[in-house]
Parts: C-alpha cells; sequence; structure tokens
C-alpha cells in the first residue's frame, strides 16, 4: 500500500456528491436503519456525526476531527465504545488510513470512532472501497447539505478508477 495524493484531475471529481444529496438528514434516516434493514451505517464528519447521534442514530463507524470548516471545533454527545487513532494529512488518503479502514471493515463492531489527525474528507474513498455493499454512508457537503450513499458494486469500481487517479508516493 501506498499514500494517495490528491491531483488536480481528481479533485473536481470529489467535490460531486457519491451519492444522493438531501439539504438535510431525511427523515428515513433519522432512526437506526442498521437494525431494521441490516446495513452498517458510516457517518464520515464531525457535523455530520453530531446530526446523527442528535437523532439518536449512533454510526457503527464514525470518522472525525472533531473540527468542522478546518479548525471550528466540534464536541459530539456521545462516548463511543471503540476509538482508533490515524494521521491522515489534507488532500491525501494516507497509507495508514487504508489500513485501518480496511481492518474497521473486517470486524464487526458497533458505535467505533476513528479520530483522524488532519482530514478526514477523503476517507469516503476507502469507506467505499472496502465496506460490504449495501452500507449506508453519510458524509457533509459544505454548506450545501449531507450526502447519503448506499455502497454498490458499481460505485466500488468508480472509486477505484478514482483511486488511479490520484499521485501515489511510498512515503
Ligand atoms: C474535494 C475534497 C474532498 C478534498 O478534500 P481535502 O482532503 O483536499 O481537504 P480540503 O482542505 O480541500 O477540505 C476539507 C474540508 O475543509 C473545508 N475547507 C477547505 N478550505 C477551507 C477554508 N479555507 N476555510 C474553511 N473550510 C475549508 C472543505 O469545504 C472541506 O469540508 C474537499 O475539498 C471537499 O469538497 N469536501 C467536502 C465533500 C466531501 O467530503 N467529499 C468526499 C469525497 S471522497
Ligand atoms: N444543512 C446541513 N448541512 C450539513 C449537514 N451535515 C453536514 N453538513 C454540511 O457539510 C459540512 C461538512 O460537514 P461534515 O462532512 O460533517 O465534515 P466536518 O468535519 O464537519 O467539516 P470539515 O472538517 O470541514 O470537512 C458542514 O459544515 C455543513 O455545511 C446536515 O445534516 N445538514
Amino acid at each position: 500500500m501506498c499514500n494517495y495524493i490528491v491531483t488536480e484531475e481528481v479533485q473536481p471529481l470529489l467535490k460531486k456528491p457519491l451519492g444522493k444529496l438531501y439539504p438535510n438528514i431525511p427523515e428515513v434516516f433519522k432512526k437506526d436503519i442498521s437494525v431494521s434493514d441490516n446495513n452498517l451505517i458510516i457517518a464520515i464528519g464531525d457535523v455530520t456525526t453530531k446530526n446523527l447521534v442528535e437523532y439518536g442514530v449512533i454510526p457503527n463507524l464514525s470518522i472525525l476531527d472533531f473540527k468542522t470548516k478546518r479548525d471550528i471545533p466540534v464536541d459530539i454527545p456521545h462516548t463511543f465504545k471503540k476509538v482508533y487513532n490515524v494521521d491522515n494529512p489534507a488532500g491525501t488518503i494516507s497509507q495508514t488510513s487504508m489500513e485501518i479502514i480496511k481492518y474497521l471493515s473486517d470486524i464487526d463492531d458497533r458505535e467505533v470512532a476513528l479520530i483522524v489527525t488532519g482530514e478526514e474528507d477523503l476517507l469516503t474513498i476507502p469507506v467505499i472501497k472496502y465496506f460490504p455493499i449495501g452500507c449506508y454512508i453519510f458524509y457533509g457537503q459544505p454548506d450545501e447539505g449531507v450526502v447519503v450513499v448506499k455502497i454498490t458494486e458499481e460505485l466500488k469500481h468508480y472509486v477505484n478508477e478514482i483511486l488511479f487517479k490520484f499521485r501515489k508516493s511510498p512515503f
């Protein structure tokens, strides 16, 4: 594995929602669908996680950096059952992020937090790559709302194509 660095070619692709954009979390997701739908819920971003938690929906995995808009602190009103930490600089998907997300996709833990030192936005990519088909991913589209992604085989292929457009660095 290696570190993936964003390129000018790939950045515009990542600014487009990878799922359905909603102005706010839709009513259907204001309850824990992972119980009825038997699909995992992954939240990426602090505002997104905070909003879900405040509706009583605790994601199976929350990927956070405890800030929004780069430096506004965000408090998440929940004590997670397991917490992991990873370094992931803005503009990259670090090798360690790829490894920990692959590991987390294989274990059946609930209420896990992955705390990112750096920037968590791009980690939607390895979550789609490694987590099972059918999982729901929630992440924020700044100043537009929240994106809800349901992982499909096609989306996994698209994400692998996107990864090829990153610059790879061994360190
Ligand atoms: C294209 C993206 C993913 C590139 O992420 P990157 O790791 O390079 O971090 P970047 O610093 O560009 O942005 C990180 C976050 O900080 C925000 N941000 C960026 N610059 C600033 C700034 N000057 N002031 C305040 N907030 C900022 C962005 O809106 C974003 O929410 C990002 O810019 C973005 O659009 N994120 C929101 C949508 C998203 O998460 N998409 C996931 C695709 S995998
Ligand atoms: N209206 C609305 N906007 C949301 C919601 N969730 C996220 N957003 C928007 O998306 C932005 C990014 O939210 P997240 O993806 O949770 O990321 P973050 O950690 O809060 O912010 P960054 O560190 O800047 O990426 C927020 O600042 C909001 O503008 C929501 O439920 N409703």
